[in-house]
């Protein structure tokens, strides 16, 4: 490995409580990162007979021709760094990924506004947690068991995601390691509080812009702060603004990210200290195997909640005094201890009833009948405390709050090998089997580290 690399990890997410809500700023969300991170190294190609290409290429080593080249110039009348995908040989069809190209147009487009730096080429390499994917069956069982980073021996859009954020991790992650790469200590500094509110900032408007929407962003914040009480920025920070290639986008984006000159000011909050959990428990993710197509239920949810505003508020509110309940308790019981749990069980009770609720009305499968059924059984597993249907809902993973001990873990695991989950409750669909996924609740987010960890796993 080149002696210039560099590493930074991101941590996945799980909104535990607040899905829906959190979009609009008047409530917040409970967002938890996980221990599953993304891991993003990146470093200089070596150059033979001083022909240098301008080319970045970024490979993830887990999938099977997950490879993509880029080719990038300054381009005129300020528009920032042009990022053009290329064909590594003529008969490849070109895999675009949209995170990425985004990412790495913004990166150099702020990082060529902010600096007087030359973009040297360079190889960035992509190495996943296990568990931001469903496991095939083999690898759980088969030799590469034992390895952080499976080799999935499939293309990356036949991987079934968890919905743990992969693509915010990912976003967040690699634009870390292209700011760390590119930028001297003096200008980023990861380790400071300016240099994640910059990482968060860019990111954000990254990772938006590759989504093509404005979401509530808790997945990009959870990733550069980690786990939180969230209450997102103001959509129109990012609206309006000239596009990546657009007459002036390096300037704004610039001031966008440095909140200086014509920027406003980011007003998101993040609140770490209203999350806490309680020593002896532990957060449980169960994978249905299933993934839910998220963008399509958020729009009907928003669209039955402009429909009905009365109806809807009355629920958001509850929901919101629900949610704030639960953070407020596993934080009195992580500070003050608790005879028992039955408070907390209480909390997750209600939230369950706003969220179907919330489902019933707007016609939208948050807590489809399979995870009621799911849940109902899992809580009703000895030192389990309660769970959700996290985030948007449907169908993935759900999430549970446990007591961290053998036993429960075992009972646990034990149901849910016998378990047969049913899409769409048994009526249409296929069956699944449910598995644990290793993660668990982590309280940081963004991670400098060091690139010679990763030896093992790349070229
Ligand atoms: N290991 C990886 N290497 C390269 N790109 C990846 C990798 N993992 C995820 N991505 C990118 O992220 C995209 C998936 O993001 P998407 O927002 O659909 O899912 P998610 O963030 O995991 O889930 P959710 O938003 O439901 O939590 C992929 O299409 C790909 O562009
Ligand atoms: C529905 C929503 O509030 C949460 C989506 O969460 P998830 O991607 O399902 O974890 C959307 C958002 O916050 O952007």
């Amino acid at each position: 490995m080149l002696d210039d690399a560099v590493a930074a990890s991101a941590p996945g997410k799980v909104l535990l409580a607040g899905g829906y809500l959190v979009l609009d700023r008047a409530y917040t969300g409970l967002v938890f990162g996980l221990d599953a991170r993304i891991h993003v190294v990146a470093k200089g190609v070596p150059t033979g007979n001083g022909v240098t290409l301008q080319e970045i290429t970024v490979t993830s080593p887990q999938f099977e021709g997950a490879v993509w080249q880029y080719g990038y110039r300054m381009a005129e009348r300020d528009s920032g760094v042009d990022v053009t995908p290329l064909r590594a040989d003529a008969d490849l069809r070109l895999d675009r990924n949209v995170f990425l190209e985004t990412a790495l147009t913004y990166t150099l487009s702020y990082v060529t506004s902010i600096a007087k730096v030359h973009i040297k080429p360079a190889h960035v390499f992509i190495l996943a947690d296990n568990d931001y994917y469903s496991s095939p069956k083999d690898i759980d069982r088969g030799a590469g068991a034992g390895s952080q980073f499976y080799n999935f021996a499939l293309p990356l859009s036949r991987a079934s995601k968890t919905g743990l954020g992969s693509s915010a991790a990912l976003v967040t992650a690699f634009t870390a390691a292209l700011l760390k790469y590119y930028l001297p200590t003096s200008i980023f500094d990861l380790a400071t509080e300016t240099g994640k509110r910059r990482l968060h900032n860019l990111a954000q408007a990254a990772h938006c812009a590759a989504q093509g929407k404005v979401g509530s962003g808790f997945d990009v914040a959870s990733a550069v702060f980690g786990s939180c009480l969230y209450r997102r920025f103001s959509p129109s920070l990012l609206m309006d603004r000239p596009e990546a290639g657009a007459k002036g986008f390096a300037t704004q984006l610039c001031a966008l990210i440095n909140e200086s000159g014509s920027g406003a000011s980011w007003d998101m909050e993040i609140v770490k200290e209203a999350v806490k959990v309680p020593k002896g428990l532990r957060l449980v993710m169960c994978d249905v195997r299933c993934g839910s197509q998220t963008p399509g239920m958020v729009k009907k949810v928003l669209a039955w909640r402009k429909e009905k505003p009365e109806e809807a508020k009355i629920i958001w509110d509850e929901l919101q005094e629900a949610n704030k309940a639960l953070a407020k308790e596993m934080k009195s019981v992580a500070e003050q201890g608790s005879d028992g749990y039955e408070r907390l069980t209480q909390c997750f009770t209600r939230i369950r009833h706003g969220m179907r609720l919330m489902s019933r009305e707007s016609d939208v499968p948050i807590e489809p009948p399979a995870q009621t059924e799911l849940l109902d059984a899992c809580t009703r597993v000895d030192g389990v405390i309660g769970g959700v249907v996290p985030g948007a809902g449907g169908f993935d993973a759900i999430s549970l709050l446990i007591q961290d001990t053998e036993s429960t873990y075992l009972e646990l695991e034990q149901l849910l090998s016998e378990w047969t989950f049913a899409q769409d409750g048994g009526s249409v669909g296929k069956a699944s089997s449910v598995s644990i996924l290793r993660v668990r609740e982590e309280m940081s987010g963004v991670k400098s580290e060091d690139a010679s960890f990763y030896k093992t796993w790349l070229p």
